[in-house]
């Protein structure tokens, strides 16, 4: 008879989980494509595994966190959490997801610009949309949308990633508020993010208008929202004043310019943060 871990699929053994080559790297650890294969014969699954490398950034706790997060969502638009393999006897874990062939949003778009029309670009928008609609409905913030999270799962179907930064909003209020975190990615950052280190459903939509800015940019290089931000503020500014000259420039009014052939009814930057 199988015993009760071996009925539990959500506990992946290392000695089946076959690295086949590497995904990603962020300052949190790595992603890996590996195949569960416990039968031997190349017939599991392939999954993608995030190997957590305990720096100053992100401890075991914070990754136990993230894997919780992600353990609860039941969403089309939202990577699936497969489950977690122990290693070093339980000293180390690794977060196992469904991989998505198609990579992330940044680069399926730099690749496959050329046959992804604005029907397409909006019907990725409104599957964001949907995922981060549902993840409101849990009281999370993500804290970390834009494209580089993005992972397309099809032609047609792309799907939010990486919840290291989420954080649930306490019952009793309406925001997040942050002691200063390490890698901050603040040219996604709302004006209250900045000045406040504020999170809330409304930063997210922030955010959100910022990936708009990327999807329809295609995610070119030469106009992403970090080069446009840092082209206004001037590169003469260094260090822990960027976020400052940035708060400065966007209390100004200075918002992305539209990206180029952006359709009208879309460059909604401006509506996205009137709804905020
Ligand atoms: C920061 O790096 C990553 C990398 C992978 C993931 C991740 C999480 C959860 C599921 C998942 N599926 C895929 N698929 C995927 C496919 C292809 C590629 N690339 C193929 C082409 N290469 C040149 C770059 C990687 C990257 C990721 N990546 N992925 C998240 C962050």
């Amino acid at each position: 008879a199988l015993s009760p871990a071996q009925h539990d699929q959500t506990l992946f053994e290392e000695r089946h989980l076959r690295y086949i080559s590497p995904l990603g790297k962020g300052n949190f650890g790595s992603v890996e494509l590996c195949r569960y294969d416990p039968l031997g014969d190349n017939t599991g699954e392939l999954v993608a595994v995030k190997k957590l490398q305990p720096n100053k950034q992100s401890t075991l706790k914070d990754f136990q966190k993230e894997v919780n997060t992600l353990s609860v969502m039941h969403c089309d638009y939202i990577v699936k959490y497969r489950g977690v393999c122990y290693s070093m006897g339980r000293l180390s874990m690794s977060l196992v997801m469904e991989y998505l062939p198609y990579g992330s949003l940044i680069g399926y778009l730099e690749s496959n610009g050329h046959k992804v029309n604005t029907r397409r670009l909006i019907l990725f928008a409104s599957q964001i949309c949907k995922g981060m609609e549902y993840l409101q409905t849990l009281r999370y913030v993500h804290r970390d949308l834009a494209a580089r999270n993005i992972l397309v799962a099809s032609e047609s179907l792309v799907k939010i990633a990486d919840f290291g930064l989420t954080k649930i909003i306490p019952s009793d209020k309406e925001y997040y508020r942050v002691t200063q975190p390490g890698e901050s990615p603040i040219f996604w950052y709302a004006p209250e993010s900045l000045n406040e280190s504020k999170f809330s459903h409304k930063s997210d939509v922030w955010s959100f208008g910022v990936v708009l800015h990327e999807l329809f940019s295609y995610c070119d290089m030469s106009s992403n929202p970090k080069r446009l931000c840092m082209q206004e503020i001037g590169h003469i500014v260094q260090g822990p004043s960027i976020s400052m000259h940035l708060a400065n420039i966007l209390k100004n009014n200075w918002r992305l310019p539209a990206p180029p052939k952006c359709p009208p009814k879309v460059c909604s930057q401006y509506l996205v943060q009137l709804y905020r």
